[in-house]
């Protein structure tokens, strides 16, 4: 079968994957009003493109905390990448190596860390973190990642209690007894015995997550990292100027894939409002809902200076693995080059909000 764009990976997915698999990885929250509405939202957005600007040599390249990748398009981080593929993330990781770019990696991986980085020696990467009721063993992890050379620390902060996903309670869905977040391995204690810890969530102790977060706790854990620290799921104007002001280098406007709060904003929609407020002083990403080079042209167009993808990620590793990444990544890059050629950019730099018709918004 010739895959020719994400949706057709997206089919692969749902037709070889378990049902309880399939309905993790897709599920949205409540009545997933949200989580459509990302992909709708890219829809609506029209173009305006320029002509006759000599297009013959196109330029994809970005850099993201300082670092140049490939073209601006990383994988956001996910859970339980072996599910999909046994490898699991090893496999993502190699892909993201082989095609120069950034690698999220979600702290409830299936393979270790160290695994991670052993596989893909050379890649780019961050790691994607929580803050747990047990601040030591958050401290640990932290640590640990900075150790293996993970150049950013990615919190997410739209997870104080995790969404009703109503699939998943319907199917009882948890991990496997033959899968484990690795990373915990030799840290489970910590995790079950944390106070509130109640039965598990996911195969993960319940209640772990600690909800009392706050802004003090980036002071926190700006004292225990030498590491920028990017914040993930802001989606308010408020909160970025917060987030500016609190020294952080990043933030990745998100809402989760809409597996959080339904009825949020679609995250492209949230975009302007927080780009007009940063106004340059960091860098501003965002996920959710893109499928397809015009919709990174578009982001970019709204500010972002990198997007990231989730569940097409996990589509390209149950279609084949490392390839399956691979190929789905390159698709998003051709897609992009050619969506920038047809618009009259010539590079990334070129890029900019004129490309956007707003009276269509
Ligand atoms: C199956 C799945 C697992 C996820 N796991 C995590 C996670 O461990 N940590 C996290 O910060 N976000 C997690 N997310 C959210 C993604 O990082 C990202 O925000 C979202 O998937 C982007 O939307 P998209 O799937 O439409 O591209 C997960 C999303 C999905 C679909
Ligand atoms: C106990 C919390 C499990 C969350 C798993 C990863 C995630 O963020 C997701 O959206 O799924």
């Amino acid at each position: 079968m010739a895959m020719v764009c994400l949706t057709d990976f997206e089919e692969y997915a749902k037709e070889h994957l378990s049902k309880a698999t399939w309905d993790y990885y897709a599920a949205g929250a409540d009545e997933c009003c949200t989580r459509d509405d990302n992909l709708l939202a890219y829809k609506r957005i029209r173009l305006r493109p320029r002509i006759l600007r000599d297009v013959s040599v196109s330029d994809t390249r970005t850099t993201v905390q300082g670092t140049e990748i490939s073209f601006p398009v990383g994988i956001a981080p996910t859970a339980f990448h072996c599910l999909a593929w046994h490898e699991g993330e090893v496999a993502t990781a190699r892909a993201t190596e082989a095609l120069n770019t950034c690698y999220i990696t979600s702290t409830y991986s299936t393979c270790s860390v160290e695994e991670i980085v052993a596989a893909a020696p050379n890649g780019y990467r961050w790691f994607q973190l929580y803050v747990y009721r047990d601040r030591k063993l958050s401290e640990q992890i932290v640590h640990r990642v900075e150790g293996l050379g993970y150049k950013a620390l990615v919190l997410t902060v739209d997870v104080p209690y995790t969404g009703k996903r109503r699939n998943d309670i319907r199917n009882q869905f948890k991990l496997p007894p033959h899968l484990k977040v690795k990373n915990f391995d030799g840290l489970y204690h910590m995790l079950s015995q944390q106070e509130t810890a109640g039965p598990e969530e996911y195969g993960i102790p319940a209640n772990t997550l600690d909800p009392s977060i706050s802004w003090k706790d980036i002071h926190w854990l700006q004292s225990i990292t030498r590491l920028p620290v990017i914040i993930k799921g802001i989606l308010t104007k408020e909160d970025a100027e917060l987030a500016v002001e609190h020294g952080v280098q990043g933030i990745i406007v998100s809402n989760h894939g809409g597996r959080q709060l339904d009825g949020g904003p679609a995250s492209i929609d949230a975009l302007s409002e927080i780009v007009d407020t940063v106004q340059g002083r960091i860098e501003v990403y965002v996920d959710g809902g893109i499928r397809t080079g015009s919709d990174v042209l578009k982001a970019l167009a709204l500010g972002a200076k990198c997007v990231f993808i989730g569940r097409p990620a996990v589509w390209g590793l149950a279609y084949k693995g490392e390839e399956g990444v691979r190929e789905v990544l390159q698709i998003l890059n051709d897609e992009f080059r050619l969506s920038m050629a047809l618009s009259g950019c010539r590079n990334v730099a070129e890029i900019n909000r004129n490309l956007i018709q707003f009276s269509k918004l």
